[in-house]
């Protein structure tokens, strides 16, 4: 079974994680894995702490030469802003520093988090409730990417919506050429241009912007994830993983919610055949039925709310004194759709490994190579 755990606050020394169950021989480095830390650190709309922080990976078990040994890969990520805030981290809730967070934001996770745990100290919430765990996910999850690009699978995704603007539907080619270097992620420059000014106008009024983002996986085998029981069906778990990310509020696989106001005759993917399989006339589906790929492009999309802290902050309750206050603010991110789409690449990569391992199992890439061939 693969896993992964990751531990760490968002101002502690370093983000940590464990990966269990990666068989051995996979060829990974720091380097595979830096290059999807740095492009989550990117994204028009992102607050000051990015600024500070350049995550890099340091694997401190289970690789050795550059190839996986099949025991568990642990890894760290250094908090560079951990300098700045040692002393305010050492301080326990009997000695509070002026830097104890006391009134809720709305939106965040202080409340229901002081409410459950009984912390006086919102930090104790907010520390690891904040995305910046994101960073130990991406780069415990990029593990799965790693496997799944040696198979084959491509993965990638773009931004569709910032706010109020929405991009015109992109071809694949548009995607690869475009949003991978652009600010946003998104594959239309004209879109670009307006939701960069719709996040620059969210910042002068002091507000913050969510929006909508579209992964898209190809070249997927037939037969991940299983109709037979809910806990194997593959959208299921997708849908999971992709909610499981920080502000993010609304999972659809392939038409999603356009499907429910369609007759079914506009919406199932009519079956042909090619003379030596079988073909669809179209990808509605989104790759998955019944819980099961059938070869088709994985195409998922996912809402993020918008950001919780605002510079111009909502109405509260000071937890010190019971009276109306302004919600707490320090510094915040403005958007950060972007950074979410690249978290959640990973989260499904991840997702995809998994189910592959559980169909092509083995304990070594030559062992899996032989399974998928179907010599043994
Ligand atoms: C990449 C990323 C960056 C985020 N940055 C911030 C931020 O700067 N300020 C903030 O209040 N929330 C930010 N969030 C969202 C909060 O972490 C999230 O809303 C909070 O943990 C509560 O969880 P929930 O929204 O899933 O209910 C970010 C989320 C992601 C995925
Ligand atoms: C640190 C990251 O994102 C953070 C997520 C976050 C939150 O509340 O979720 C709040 C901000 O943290 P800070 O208060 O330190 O600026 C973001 O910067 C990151 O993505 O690496």
């Amino acid at each position: 079974m693969l896993r992964y755990l990751t531990a760490g606050e968002s101002h502690g020394i370093a983000l940590t994680a464990i990966i269990e169950g990666m068989p051995a021989g996979l060829d990974l480095t720091a380097e595979y894995i830096n290059t999807q830390l740095s492009r989550r650190q990117q994204g028009y709309g992102r607050g000051g702490r990015m600024q500070i922080e350049t995550d890099k990976v340091e694997l401190l078990s289970g690789v050795r030469g550059g190839k996986t040994l099949g025991s568990p890969i642990s890894l760290q990520i250094k908090n560079r802003d951990w300098s700045n805030w040692s002393a305010i981290m050492a301080a326990g809730e009997a000695d509070l520093t002026s830097r104890t967070v006391v009134v809720p934001r709305p939106g965040h996770g202080d409340l229901a988090g002081h409410i459950k745990y009984g912390h006086q100290d919102l930090r104790n919430i907010l520390e690891r409730a904040s995305a910046r765990e994101t960073a130990a996910r991406v780069a415990a999850c990029t593990v799965g990417r790693r496997l799944i690009e040696h198979y084959g699978m491509e993965i990638t995704s773009h931004v569709i919506r910032i706010g109020s603007v929405e991009a015109p539907r992109s071809s694949l080619e548009n995607i690869k050429a475009h949003a991978p270097q652009s600010v946003l992620l998104c594959a239309d420059a004209d879109a670009e241009a307006a939701m960069i000014k719709e996040i620059d106008q969210a910042k002068e009024n002091g507000d913050s912007l969510g929006g909508v983002f579209e992964i898209i996986v190809r070249h997927v085998p037939v037969g991940l994830g299983s109709h037979v029981h809910w806990d194997r069906k593959l959208d299921g778990r997708l849908a999971g993983a992709l909610m499981s990310i920080q502000a993010i509020k609304g999972v659809e696989i392939g038409l999603g919610f356009r499907a429910a106001s369609l007759p079914g005759s506009q919406v199932h993917d009519e079956i042909f055949s090619n003379g030596t399989g079988f073909i669809r006339g179209s990808n509605n589906a989104g790759g998955i039925e019944a819980g099961i790929t059938n070869g088709e492009d994985i195409v998922i999309r996912a809402a993020m709310k918008p950001i919780a802290t605002l510079y111009n902050p909502l109405r509260s309750i000071n937890l010190e004194n019971g009276q109306e206050d302004k919600a707490a603010i320090e510094r915040s991110d403005i958007c950060a759709v972007p950074a979410a789409a690249v978290v959640a690449e990973a989260v499904v990569a991840f997702e995809l490994a998994s189910a592959f391992l559980e169909k092509f199992s083995g304990d070594s890439i030559p062992e899996i190579d032989k399974r998928c061939r179907g010599e043994i």
